[in-house]
């Protein structure tokens, strides 16, 4: 991990029309830092990795990824712009999100959901894909399951697909939206252990939102508690599960880990 921040939420405001759901939202992760965002539902956890992945935009403040910014671009005279359609499909080849459904193309092998990106936005010959995908589904324990399709896969498996899917664009920021929460409890721990294997590999940088408190306390560097579109309190994960400073982190883990 390095001290240069990857990622920059600088006074960011999102509002869904007179829901405010990011309210000047200050956030930094670090190049390589493993991050958890735990909050109650509704704090607007999702929607900072959707602005990420620029599936939304943003109605105040700036948003930086890798030094530049994300939903800005360089205008002639040096101040910032929107940014163009062409820059936001740059930006995006430096992050790979998980979703909570998996989102795999059910008409599409396992494989061809891992190589199908690779090729259609990197260019990559079909041989070199496959080999890609070939390697990733090593990486998550599903090299016999190549030539399956999604339907005839665990839900665990499924999600496991998800994540090598995710990685095949070889992006340096990886993004989790609760991966395990449409799981049955028993197929979580194979989820986990994937992305625990991942979070030992220490160039990648991490970031989930999750409900999974073991996951948060096991994986992350840092742990971060949304309330009301902000930060309210972070912390390494030994401080804030044991020992919150706010009494309202310390009402949701309650509530949490009673649940
Ligand atoms: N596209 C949208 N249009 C309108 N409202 C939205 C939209 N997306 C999210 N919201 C609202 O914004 C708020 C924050 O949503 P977000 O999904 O970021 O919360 P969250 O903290 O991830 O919650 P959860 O833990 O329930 O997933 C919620 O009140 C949600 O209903």
């Amino acid at each position: 991990m390095t001290d240069e921040p990857i990622i920059k939420f600088d006074k960011v405001v999102k509002r869904f029309g007179d829901l405010t759901v990011l309210n000047e939202l200050d956030f930094e992760v670090k190049k390589g830092e493993k991050v958890s965002i735990i909050g109650p539902s509704g704090s607007g956890k999702s929607t900072v990795l959707r602005i990420l992945m620029t599936l939304e935009d943003i109605n105040g403040g700036v948003v930086t990824v890798g030094g530049e910014p994300l939903w800005h671009e360089k205008g002639p005279d040096g101040s910032l712009v929107p940014a163009s359609e062409a820059h936001l499909r740059k930006m995006r080849t430096q992050l790979g999100m998980v979703f909570q459904q998996f989102n795999l193309f059910p008409h599409m092998t396992v494989l061809r959901n891992i190589t199908e990106a690779p090729v259609r936005v990197l260019g990559l010959s079909k041989q070199e894909a496959k080999q890609r995908g070939e390697e990733l589904l090593d990486l998550v324990g599903l090299a016999d399951q190549a030539r399956k399709y999604p339907h005839q896969l665990s839900g665990g498996q499924q999600q496991r697909v998800g994540i090598a899917r995710a990685l095949a664009m070889r992006p340096n920021i990886l993004l989790f939206d609760e991966p395990t929460s449409a799981l049955d409890p028993e197929l979580v721990g194979e989820v986990l252990n994937v992305i625990g294997k991942l979070a030992e590999e220490h160039d990648l940088t991490m970031l989930l939102v999750t409900h999974e408190m073991r996951f948060a306390r096991e994986i992350s560097d840092r742990v971060c508690f949304f309330d009301q579109g902000r930060i309210r309190e972070e912390g390494a994960p030994e401080d804030l599960f044991t020992d919150p400073n706010e009494e309202r982190t310390r009402e949701f883990l309650q509530a949490v880990l009673d649940n």
